[in-house]
């Protein structure tokens, strides 16, 4: 039996006009495990969303999943591969339905999707014919988790999904993706939110100037000098 990670990042680097974001990152996610992605605004997180999910490539460095390298592959093969993720802005189709929303992605993907219960995992289900741009901006954040569900990911990426949410409606996702997660699926979640994360999991991966400057329970990254300076510029 084959003991390869899900995913695994090396050395990977990428820069903007000439500004490195991502300066040699390397890590790795076991299948069924969810990590916290963490790091001062500005730090590299989304730059990691998007180049793990197709929507950038890196300058250098290799990206394998499931067995195989996908760095060079453009967006719509990843997610038919098996990686899919929401966006910090969720990307609903906002003149269809919330239930043509799912519909259309799991078509997209080639996926026979249960478009019923996937709407009653995301808590939409009294609002499926209701139009997509007439959703709060949360309900949209839910409605893009969904889109990305419908296309049954093994990977999935969360980016900053606990934005503005009350506590009770963190609890929700918590629970919701800890059940995503019970599925066999592995998530990589990018978030600020630490009372979040912590109901989460344990592992956090945390990124400094397109570093990554710790890895390991997020108790322990609490405590640790490096990840301090980072976010408070200091001891505290
Ligand atoms: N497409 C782009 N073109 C130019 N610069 C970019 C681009 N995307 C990101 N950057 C820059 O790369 C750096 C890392 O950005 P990124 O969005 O990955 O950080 P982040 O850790 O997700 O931040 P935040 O927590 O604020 O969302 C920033 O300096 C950002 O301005």
């Amino acid at each position: 039996m084959s003991s390869e990670p899900l995913l695994k990042l090396s050395g990977i680097e990428k820069s903007f006009s000439g500004l490195k974001v991502l300066n040699g990152v390397n890590f790795d996610l076991q299948k069924g495990e969810i990590i916290g992605l963490v790091g001062p605004n500005g730090s590299g997180k989304t730059s990691v969303i998007n180049l793990i999910s197709g929507v950038l490539r890196p300058d250098s460095g290799t990206i394998r999943f499931n067995g195989s390298e996908v760095q060079t592959l453009p967006s719509h093969t990843r997610v038919k591969a098996g990686i899919n993720r929401s966006f910090q802005v969720p990307k609903c189709f906002v003149s269809m339905t919330v239930r043509e929303n799912i519909e259309v992605a799991a078509h997209f993907s080639g996926q026979d999707a249960d478009t019923s219960a996937i709407l009653a995992e995301i808590g939409l289900k009294h609002l499926a014919d209701k139009s997509a741009g007439a959703l709060t901006a949360n309900q949209q954040k839910m409605l893009d988790l969904g889109r990305a569900l419908a296309t049954r990911p093994k990977l999935l990426l969360v980016d900053e999904i606990g934005a503005g949410l009350n506590p009770a409606e963190l609890s929700g996702i918590a629970t919701l993706l800890k059940g995503i997660t019970a599925r066999g699926v592995s998530l990589i979640v990018v978030e600020h939110l630490m009372e979040f994360l912590n109901a989460l999991t344990e592992r956090v991966i945390v990124l400094s100037a397109g570093k990554i400057i710790f890895e390991g329970s997020l108790e322990a990254a609490s405590r640790d000098a490096a990840v301090v300076t980072a976010f408070f510029g200091g001891a505290v």
